[in-house]
This record gives structure tokens, sequence and C-alpha cells, in this order.
């Protein structure tokens, strides 16, 4: 028999558990549907593990900067009980016990849509369970790492984000595929803690391809002086891996090969739709296309949503959970016939291009648009840079503090498309940035916002200075 809720939710990551938290608080009933750990990719997999990995490595390397300390070498397996410890121990325990305290119900099990309004449940001994939306279905399934069809890559079982994040025993030699956001991230981690020769191969000419480039030069140059190797404009072309865990191959396209004890994949994620049941209600496998209020576009009847990495929108955590929140709430007033086009019902912010922070040393803290993105969206474009380590907040941190600010105005209105910030520690600086560029905040009221000293916020002083006030 079907049981029957108001809002079903299938995925439990992030984005999955802010619908239920949303549409709980609004009155509505809601089942919510997990495969594998309540809390999602994000809680045990990817920001929370890959974080607690680099945290160690990002203060010694503060430690390291500032004369009259020093910073003892990492002890590895302290920091991989850390990590064990920010991921639960891989149990979500905790996480079941808040879905609790909000009144959702969890089935255990793979959602499948079966219709319009219709769930399908396989739990973990088989079993097959019916559920019913009245009002809504919500696709939160996020996403799964890309292997590319290189020959012999999928063979060789490379490392995912999973292996990586999860390490146990860090590979002394290592390869990763990718110049991307994990493929610098967890570079860095796993040298930092142990492996002796770690390659990057990037098919592109840098690295980080969607900040500006000299974030990614930046990075670069540290992660090199770290000790890692970076091959530009290079591929894997063919890996070969004859033993299972043994050494593995790696044949580039310019002719080198290299030997390693693993290889890591970090080339990008797909939507997880597979085997979710869309063509059932018309769609086709990849990215749930979505309108600003999060519904999928092209299903009768309007009943289905999907958020987060699902939608292919932007795949990161605060955004997820951003969509998350305005979804529920839209889905609260449609089922109860109240407004449904609040301001805060709209997705804005993804369009403005959204804040994320690259947690390598240094930093790389960008909001908005890059001005090759400005230009090509035909704003009247200026941009002003500034030397972080010139303000005194930024060389009171220590020795060598490096960073560098970008700011992207438009000319026409005098206020901010984007901003990047590269320097250690400078994620917390970006919030600002984030309600300037949001909000639309013009330069003149800007000069007004006086940054304190000596704090690297300075640099926005330095900034409108550069631009003429
Ligand atoms: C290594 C790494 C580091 C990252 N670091 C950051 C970071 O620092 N900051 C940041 O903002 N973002 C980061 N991200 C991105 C972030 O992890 C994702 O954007 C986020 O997890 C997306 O949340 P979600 O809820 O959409 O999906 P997920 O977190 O992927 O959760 C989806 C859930 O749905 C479940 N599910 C899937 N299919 C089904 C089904 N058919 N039935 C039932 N359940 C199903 C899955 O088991 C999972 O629990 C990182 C990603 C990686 C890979
Ligand atoms: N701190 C954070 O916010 C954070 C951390 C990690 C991941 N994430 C998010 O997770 C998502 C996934 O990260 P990612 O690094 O896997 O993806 P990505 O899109 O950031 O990078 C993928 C990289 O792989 C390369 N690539 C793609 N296909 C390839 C192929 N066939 N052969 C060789 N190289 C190939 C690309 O050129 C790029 O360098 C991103 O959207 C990212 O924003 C965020």
């Amino acid at each position: 028999m079907a049981d029957v809720f108001d809002v079903i939710v299938i995925g439990a990551g992030p984005a999955g558990e802010n619908v239920a938290d949303r549409v709980t608080t609004g009155g509505l009933t809601v089942a919510i549907v997990e495969k594998e750990l309540v809390g999602g990719e994000c809680s045990y997999w990817a920001c929370i593990p890959s974080k607690a990995l680099l945290r160690p490595l990002d203060l010694a390397g503060e430690v390291r900067r500032v004369p009259g300390l020093e910073a003892g070498p990492v002890d590895p397996k302290a920091v991989l009980a850390w990590r064990d410890s920010m991921v639960s121990g891989y149990s979500d325990e905790g996480q079941v016990g808040w879905l609790d305290s909000v009144g959702a119900t969890l089935v255990r099990g793979g959602g499948r849509l079966a219709g319009p309004r219709q769930v399908e449940v396989v739990g973990p001994d088989g079993s097959v369970r019916s559920l019913t939306a009245r009002h809504a279905v919500v696709l939160a399934t996020g996403s799964e790492a890309v292997v590319p069809p290189v020959p012999g890559l999928a063979e060789a079982r490379p490392w995912t984000n999973r292996d990586a994040t999860g390490v146990r025993a860090v590979p002394r030699r290592l390869v990763v595929i990718g110049g991307g956001v994990v493929a610098c991230e967890m570079s860095q981690a796993l040298h930092g803690l142990g492996a002796r020769e770690t390659t990057m191969v990037v098919r592109g000419g840098g690295l980080l391809e969607r900040v500006e480039p000299y974030a990614g030069e930046m990075v670069a140059e540290s992660l090199k002086e770290q000790g890692i190797e970076i091959l530009l404009n290079e591929s894997a072309e063919r890996i070969e891996r004859p033993e299972p865990g043994g050494e593995v191959t790696v044949h580039l396209s310019g002719g080198r090969t290299i030997t390693a004890d693993e290889i890591l994949v970090a080339t990008g994620r797909r939507a997880a739709t597979r085997g979710l049941g869309l063509s059932s209600v018309g769609l086709e496998d990849g990215p749930v296309r979505v309108d600003d209020s999060m519904r999928a576009t092209g299903v009768d009847g309007g009943w289905l949503y999907a958020v987060g990495d699902v939608n292919g929108i932007t795949l990161l955590t605060h955004m997820g959970k951003y969509q998350a929140r305005l979804c529920g709430d839209v889905i609260v007033a449609r089922a109860r016939g109240t407004a449904d086009d609040l301001p805060s019902m709209r997705d804005r912010a993804d369009g403005m291009g959204a804040p994320q922070v690259i947690f390598t040393d240094p930093q790389v803290c960008a909001v908005g648009l890059t001005e090759a993105q400005a230009r090509a969206d035909g704003f009247d474009v200026r941009t002003v840079e500034y030397d972080m380590g010139k303000v005194a907040g930024g060389y009171l941190l220590g020795d060598g503090y490096r960073g560098r600010a970008k700011a992207v105005v438009d000319e026409r209105r005098r206020v901010l498309l984007g901003v990047t910030f590269v320097g250690p520690g400078a994620a917390d600086l970006l919030h600002a940035a984030t309600i300037a560029v949001t909000a639309g905040v013009t330069l003149d009221d800007l000069w007004h916002a006086v940054p304190s000293f000596p704090t690297v916020s300075e640099v926005w002083l330095r900034l409108l200075e550069e631009y003429g006030l």
C-alpha cells in the first residue's frame, strides 16, 4: 500500500535536508529517502573531510611564516583521526537525530520516480515501498565523480574524491588527473600528509580555469613550492595497472610515462540521475533543468523540483542549501495557495556568480563575474588590483605573506560585478564582497565602509583608491 506524504525528497545531502527543514517548518509532512548516509557526499566524502585534512596543513603554513614559532612535522595519523572525528566515524546517527527533530520521516533505500508524484524505494533488503506525494517530489540526489574514458583507467580502479578524502594510507607516489578544485585541494592535502612524489596532469594551460587566471597561477606557484609537479597541457592517454592495487603507469600525450602507487581522478562530476526513473516522467538522464523556483521544466503538473548538484547549476553546498530553502518555501506557498513569488522565493544568487572559497594555500575566494565573463556579457568593465601583502594587516600576518585582490567594476553603474581575493586565510574576507556584489553597493557608498586597521580588509580601501576615489 502506498504511503502518502505532502512532500517526498529523494536524497538526504545538504540540499535535501534543507528542503525537509523548510517544508516541515511550513507545516507539511515530508518523507526523505536516502540510500547511503544522511548528510550526503558533503558530510562524509567531500567538504568536511577535505577541509579537515587541509586545516592542519594550512595552519602549519601560517606558523612557518611567523617568526618566533616553529611548526613541528605534521602527524598524519593524528590528522586522519581528526578527519574521522569530523565525519563522525562515517556514522549518520547525529544527522538522523536532526531529521527526527524537525519531524521528517526517513526512508532508507534507493528512490526512483515511478510516474507523476509517485516514488518507489528499494530498501536495503530489496523490498520495494511505494510512496505518493500530495504536493511535490524534490530531487536532491547530488552528483558523482566522472571517470573519463581513457583506455585502462576504469580497469585501474582509480581513486575518486571518496578514496582521497577517506585516505587511510597516504600513497608515496601519486598521480592526479585534473587541474580543478578537487585536484588542487587534494594534491595539497595528500602531499602535505606524506606523498613524496605528487604529479598533477592538467589538460589545460593552467589550474582552476573558472576563476581569475592569476588565482590559478598563484596556487600553481605555491603547489610547486610545496614540491608538487604540475604538468600543463598534458593528458593521460593510456593507463596500465597489471596487478590490482599495484603500481600504476600513466602514459601521457607528450610521450612521458609516470609510475605511481596511486592515481586520483578529479575531472568533474555528473548529476546523479542514473536509475532515478526520469524517463517515467518524460525527462532524460542528466542535470534536471529547473526554473528560478527550482521547479523542473517540461514536467506536466509542476509537481517536480530539483535542488543542489543534481540540477547542475552550481556544484557547491551553500548554493544547494540556498536553492533548497527557497524551493521548500515555494512548495509550502503553492500547497497553501499563498503568494509563491516573494523576493526570497526566487534564485538570484546563482546567476550573479556564486561565492566560492577554494581551500588551498593560498586560499582562492571569489564571487560574481571574472573579468573575462563580465566582458563576454557586454558590461562596460574596468578592473583594479592590489597586492594584499602591502596592507599592514597582510604583512603583519607573517614574513613572506603574499596575496592579491582584484575587483571587476561595472563602469556604467559604478558597482562591483566580481571580486577575487587570493591569500592565506582570506576565506572570511569573501562575505563582504558577496554582500557588495549581491546588493549592488556603489563604489561611492563603499568608500564610507571603513575597514579596521590593521586588518587585511584594508585592501578594500586600497582597491577603491586604485579606482580613483
Ligand atoms: C572533494 C570535494 C570537496 C568539496 N568541498 C566543498 C566545499 O568546501 N564547499 C562547498 O560548498 N562545496 C564543496 N564540494 C561540493 C559539495 O560536496 C556538493 O556541492 C554538495 O555535496 C552537493 O549537495 P547535494 O545535497 O546536492 O548532494 P550530495 O551531497 O551529493 O547528497 C546527495 C545525497 O543523495 C543520495 N542519493 C543519491 N541518489 C539517491 C537515490 N536514488 N535514492 C536515495 N538517495 C539518493 C546520496 O546518497 C547522497 O546522500 C566539494 C566536492 C568534493 C567532491
Ligand atoms: N572548496 C570548494 O568549494 C570545492 C572543493 C572541491 C570541489 N568543489 C566543487 O565540486 C565540483 C567538482 O570539482 P572537480 O575538481 O572534480 O571539477 P572541476 O570542474 O573544478 O575541475 C575538473 C578538472 O578536470 C579537467 N578535466 C575534465 N575532464 C577531463 C578529462 N577528460 N581529462 C583530463 N582532464 C579533464 C578540467 O579541465 C578541470 O581542470 C566543482 O564544481 C567544485 O566547485 C568545491
